[in-house]
């Protein structure tokens, strides 16, 4: 059963996994919502994977409140994440409360942000202003710059703490992101929050992929995804093959169009 209420995915740690894909428009929103996934994440990435942004850095509010509308409009019973976007909370908490609430207010069911320590003190006002927020600790791409890549986070103690700190601020939740599998059981194991992780190994408490990579549409596919698809060339057959078709006389055949009567 697809997840709506955060208590109800926050109940899940423990008993069943739970499984998260990003979603970034209306059709595909629409497809989810008859499926058994329980969260949907209006991630950042979508400026890689829809705009052809360089990074998510290049990403803005409005980006990510155009696409959460589309989401939002196909009214899936899945919980529905919104990333905050870079520079949308990292100067003061009156900017992390004033732009989360207005992702809430365009119909997201709770907010995630990059970083543990860092903003454990912004994760706290939010909550007191109402807003739910999910964690994201590990590889926080809004800051490949400063980690130089997109790489692999090895510090356990640091890890630890950053998900201690989230727990502790009241995240309901957070994402671990290209890390150890086995640092990532040991955060699993330490906290009372569920884990959703992504290149963070099995033993969290849910997984999540950017959709892109599980469907085979994305140029570059990350180690840690499996496209169980190859969308993208399925895509390549399917437009040659229509072009093929209107070029021979093919299409449109009888079915496609209509005549007048009498002529
Ligand atoms: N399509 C897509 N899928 C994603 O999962 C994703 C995005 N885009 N864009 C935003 C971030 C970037 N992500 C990435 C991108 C690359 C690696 C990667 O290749 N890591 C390698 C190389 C690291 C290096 O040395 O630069 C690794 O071994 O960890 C990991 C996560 C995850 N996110
Ligand atoms: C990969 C997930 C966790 C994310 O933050 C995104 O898609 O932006
Ligand atoms: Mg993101």
């Amino acid at each position: 059963m697809a997840i709506k209420s955060i208590k109800d995915f926050m109940k899940k740690k423990g008993k069943d996994k739970i499984v998260m894909l990003t979603a970034y428009d209306y059709t595909t929103a629409r497809i989810i919502s008859k499926t058994n996934l329980d969260g949907i994440l209006v991630g950042d990435s979508l400026g890689m994977v829809m705009l052809g942004y360089k990074s998510t850095l290049q990403v803005s509010m409005n980006d990510i409140i155009s696409h959460l509308d589309s989401v939002v409009r196909a009214n899936p019973p899945q919980l529905i994440v919104a990333d905050m976007p870079f520079m949308s909370y990292e100067y003061s908490k009156k900017d992390a409360i004033l732009n989360a609430g207005k992702l809430l207010k365009h119909g997201a069911d709770a907010i995630k942000l990059e970083g543990g320590i860092e903003v454990a003190s912004k994760v706290s006002s939010m909550i007191s202003a109402g807003i739910p927020v999910m964690g994201h600790i590990g590889l926080t791409p809004q800051r490949y710059l400063e980690i130089g890549g997109y790489k692999i986070i090895k510090d356990e103690e640091k890890l630890i703490k950053d998900a201690k700190a989230l727990e502790e601020a009241g995240a309901f939740s957070i994402v671990i992101e290209n890390v150890y599998a086995d640092i990532a059981k040991k955060i699993t194991e330490t906290i009372n929050i569920p884990t959703i992780c992504i290149g963070a190994g099995p033993y969290c408490d849910g997984q999540i992929l950017v959709i892109h990579d599980l469907l085979g549409l994305g140029e570059f596919i990350p180690y840690f995804a499996k496209p169980y698809l190859n969308l993208k060339e399925e895509i390549e057959k399917t437009i040659n093959q229509f072009s093929e078709d209107v070029k021979k006389g093919k299409f449109p055949s009888k079915e496609n169009y209509r005549l007048r009567e009498n002529s």
